[in-house]
């Protein structure tokens, strides 16, 4: 099982690279690979296996933070509206985002960053995702709110893109043009 031990930290280069694309259909190994990761974000969400495994709650995790460059992610959480999300992706790609943006107002934390960073993290409010699925199946998403907002935190994981690279560093809560704050 994938334990904090396998997630790299800031300093390793995998973190600032961009991961290869995933040739279709993807192998036995890789396919096992994100469901593993799938199985991470949900054990770091189990108060018992959490606090059993000294795991950190995530709701997204991108192949490079387990040392893997490949264009691979998982997601698992449940916005603010109640829908969920659970899905572990290949070669996931922006389509299509709104002009407006949106900001976490909690600003955003990180697996692979052991440091509070605060500030504003400014994002695209609404965005389609186009990807393939763990079975093999093209998928197009349409999200907004939370959801969006991971999905865009683990893209940019896939593009060597830290979180903390669009705080504004001279008014880190400065609130974004055109945005608006998801709480
Ligand atoms: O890359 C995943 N990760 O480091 C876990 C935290 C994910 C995350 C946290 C806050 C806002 C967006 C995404
Ligand atoms: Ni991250």
């Amino acid at each position: 099982m994938i334990t904090m031990d396998d997630i790299v930290r800031e300093g390793n280069p995998i973190l600032t690279k961009t991961a290869e694309e995933v040739s279709l259909p993807a192998t036995e190994e890789e396919t096992e690979t994100l469901k593993e990761m799938l199985q991470f974000l949900k054990n770091s969400q189990d108060e018992k296996i959490a606090e059993q495994y000294n795991l950190r709650a995530g709701v997204g995790l991108a192949a490079p933070q387990i040392g893997i460059p490949k264009r691979m992610i998982a997601v698992h959480l449940e916005d603010f509206d109640g829908k969920q999300y659970s899905y572990g992706l290949f070669n996931p790609r922006i389509v299509s985002h709104s002009v407006e943006k949106a900001y976490l107002s909690t600003g955003e934390g990180c697996l692979s960053v052991d440091r509070e960073v605060p500030g504003y993290v400014p994002r695209y409010a609404r965005i389609t995702v186009k990807a393939t699925d763990l079975e093999g199946n093209p998928v197009k998403l349409r999200l907004k709110g939370y959801a969006a907002i991971v999905f865009q935190h683990e893209i940019d994981h896939l593009n060597g893109i830290m979180f903390y690279d669009y705080i504004n560093p001279v008014n880190p809560f400065e609130v974004p043009e055109n945005s608006k704050p998801i709480e």
